[in-house]
């Protein structure tokens, strides 16, 4: 059952529009990414929704309770921003606790529910302390714990890890993970980044051009893309026209398809290092190919095969006694011919 409803939003400034009847049901308890590239109108949907941007057309229900008509505070949102926006003059303690303040709760209710939030972002040993004494990673735990301490019905997160250095990035992105799943907060998280897209969201919505492209769990999104864009955007797939397709396999298609680079099976073609395909037989595709580049990126290889005069991704597992065919090697290329996916609306 939907939680968050968005029925035909469109929103516009001037003459441009910039959000084109969005619809979107999100489910209560959920993690939802809007992925998108830039300037698409993920930012401006979320501001409609936390009420920072009036849509044009549409609406909003949350709860069952219609809020596009609602102002920000009314709403039981609270949202993340890329750049933390904390009290400078504040301890982290504080900073918790301001919101509550405002909402005039007891001294007692708003100290309980500070500890129990700081406990949950382990920020407990930084309580005292000022933001400009805590690293960026830090800084946004606490932004993300201001939001949290007001319990609220939908959390919006904007780019909320896309200021900080790639390490710290990816811890804080596990642990958001975490928080969301143990508070069971209904969630909405804007990004750009695929990856943290395909980690994080239980669902993926990728739009494009103020539109929803697709909508789907990330697993389905990666692998089952219904259209060009999203094939594009999502992975690192081969897209082969028909002709390709036809030209490299015998295989006939109507549309363009997808192939992951994963889904390729490698093997000298003098037999050495068979990498099993893991298939039925006859159920396999081989084809010749001459490797063209190959690299290493942390746990796979990285290749560029050329075969019926294509360039090919393919990556295989970098195992330590994998073995690394070189630039000039002549090689086989297995597919399933499950593994090849038609890309259709
Ligand atoms: N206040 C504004 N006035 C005029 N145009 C705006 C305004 N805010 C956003 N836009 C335009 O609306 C479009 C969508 O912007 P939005 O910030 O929603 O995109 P986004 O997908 O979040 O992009 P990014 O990933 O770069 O943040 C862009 O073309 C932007 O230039």
């Amino acid at each position: 059952m939907s939680y968050l409803t968005i029925a035909k939003v469109s929103a516009t400034y001037g003459a441009a529009t910039i959000l084109d009847g969005i619809n979107l049901e999100i489910g209560q308890g959920e993690m939802h990414v809007l992925l998108g590239p830039s300037g698409c109108g993920k930012t401006t949907l979320l501001r409609a929704i936390a009420g920072l941007a009036a849509p044009s057309a549409g609406e909003i229900r949350l709860a069952g309770r219609r809020i596009d008509n609602l102002p920000p505070k009314d709403r039981g949102i609270a949202m993340v921003f890329q750049h933390y926006a904390l009290f400078p003059n504040m301890t982290v303690r504080q900073n918790l606790a301001f919101g509550l303040e405002q909402k005039k709760l007891s001294r007692a209710e708003i100290a309980r529910k500070v500890e129990a939030t700081l406990d949950m972002v382990a920020l407990g040993p930084r309580a005292d302390v000022r933001p400009h004494q805590l690293s960026g990673g830090q800084r946004q735990r606490v932004a993300l714990a201001r939001a949290l301490v007001l319990e609220p019905s939908l959390l919006l997160l904007d780019e909320p890890l896309s200021a900080l250095d790639a390490q710290i990035r990816k811890r804080l992105r596990d642990e958001l993970k975490r928080i969301q799943r143990d508070t069971g907060l209904t969630s909405i998280l804007v990004t750009h980044d695929q990856d943290e897209a395909l980690t994080l969201g239980d669902r993926i919505s990728v739009m494009n051009a103020g539109g929803i492209a697709q909508t789907g769990n990330p697993r389905d999104i990666y692998h089952r893309p219904h259209s060009l864009f999203v094939a594009g955007f999502i992975g690192d797939g081969n897209l082969l026209a028909p002709e390709e397709l036809e030209r490299l396999t015998g295989i006939r298609s109507a549309d363009t398809v997808v192939i992951q680079p994963q889904d390729w099976r490698l093997e000298g073609a003098n037999g050495t290092a068979a990498a099993p395909a893991g298939d039925e037989a006859g159920e396999a595709i081989r084809l010749p190919g001459v490797v063209a580049d190959a690299s290493l990126s942390g746990p796979s290889i990285r290749y560029t095969v050329t075969a019926a005069g294509l360039r090919l991704k393919v990556e295989t597992p970098n195992h330590y006694d994998s073995t690394q065919f070189s630039p000039g090697a002549d090689v086989v290329l297995t597919l399933r011919r499950r593994d090849v996916h038609a890309v259709t609306g």
